[in-house]
């Protein structure tokens, strides 16, 4: 039986990068969780050992470091761009990367109103994200966010679903809807700037048609605001979603002789609905290796 080495990657994991920009007494401060993936021809370190094709992870580890004191980080976008373009521009052996990079929020602390320079706090479990490929000369940038925790408590309703032996679960025309948003979305090729903008646009878009879209079911929320990011940025042609159902019961109060008018919930952890799903634009080209190795959603 003869045995083949399959599609591999392989580099440095989360490596926690944190900059400081002194503009005079102000600062500016990145956070970022970047993680770095090579391909190429690395079959002899798969099948003896031998290493010389191998730029160590630890290698991988101080470009970033490096590229982060060479130029201001910037976008994560342009960043992921740089280090995956000098990663298959400057070793033969290596012919594709993968740069993941997940933005954490700082806000400036306000102190008697006035913004303050030096001192930020942590804007909560929202990421900014980016996931970039460079394959030889070709480069796709898939951007998003995630953990962007969102309820409503009004404005859902779930019912018109199948009933079998095993269904408990009451109809409803007024329910809490919760979930965490992970958004990814991809940029039509060619795309070259612009990313903050287009970040706050899409999230934007994301965030009011959670509010406004009156929901019949978790699914038709997830198609209007992935359509709702298409519509609001051309430059993007796909959208993908994951969002968990973040279920609230509504608490039996009855053993206490008391009712209850969607006003007391349970918010159970786990289990929860997950629904996912892609929205593309008519016109959206062909993914080439944009989602290659990540993630299905
Ligand atoms: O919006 C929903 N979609 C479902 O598929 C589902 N299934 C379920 O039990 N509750 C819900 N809610």
């Amino acid at each position: 039986m003869g045995i083949t080495l399959g599609p591999n990657q392989y580099g440095k994991a989360e490596v926690r990068l944190v900059t400081v920009e002194r503009e005079g007494p102000v600062h500016h401060i990145k956070d970022l969780t970047v993680s770095t993936a090579l391909r190429g021809n690395l079959a002899a370190t798969h099948l003896t050992g031998d290493n010389r094709d191998v730029v160590a992870t630890d290698t991988q580890k101080n470009t970033i470091f490096a590229f982060a004191k060479r130029q201001p980080v910037g976008d994560i976008e342009d960043f992921a761009l740089r280090l995956g373009r000098h990663f298959v521009s400057s070793f033969g052996q290596i012919t594709g990367a993968r740069v993941l990079i997940e933005e954490h929020g700082w806000r400036r602390i306000e102190v008697g109103g006035t913004p303050h320079d030096h001192a930020f706090s942590r804007s909560g479990e929202e990421k900014r994200t980016t996931a970039v490929t460079v394959d030889g000369d070709q480069e796709w940038v898939v951007s998003g966010l995630a953990d962007l925790v969102v309820l409503k408590s009004t404005g859902s309703e779930f019912h018109g679903f199948p009933r079998d032996e095993y269904t408990t679960l009451a109809e409803t025309d007024d329910r809490i809807l919760a979930t965490a948003v992970t958004a990814r979305w991809r940029y039509r090729e060619g795309e070259t700037g612009g990313w903050s903008r287009a970040h706050a646009t899409a999230r934007s878009a994301l965030l009011e048609t959670f509010a406004r879209k009156h929901s019949l079911s978790l699914q038709q929320t997830l198609y209007a605001m992935g359509g709702a990011v298409i519509e609001a940025v051309p430059a993007i042609a796909e959208v993908r979603l994951s969002l968990p159902n973040k279920h609230h019961f509504l608490v039996d109060l009855s053993p206490f002789g008391l009712g209850n008018d969607n006003e007391v919930f349970h918010a159970a952890d786990r289990p929860y609905g997950l629904i996912e799903g892609t929205v593309l634009s008519d016109d959206a080209p062909d993914p080439g290796l944009a989602w290659h190795t990540l993630p299905a959603f």
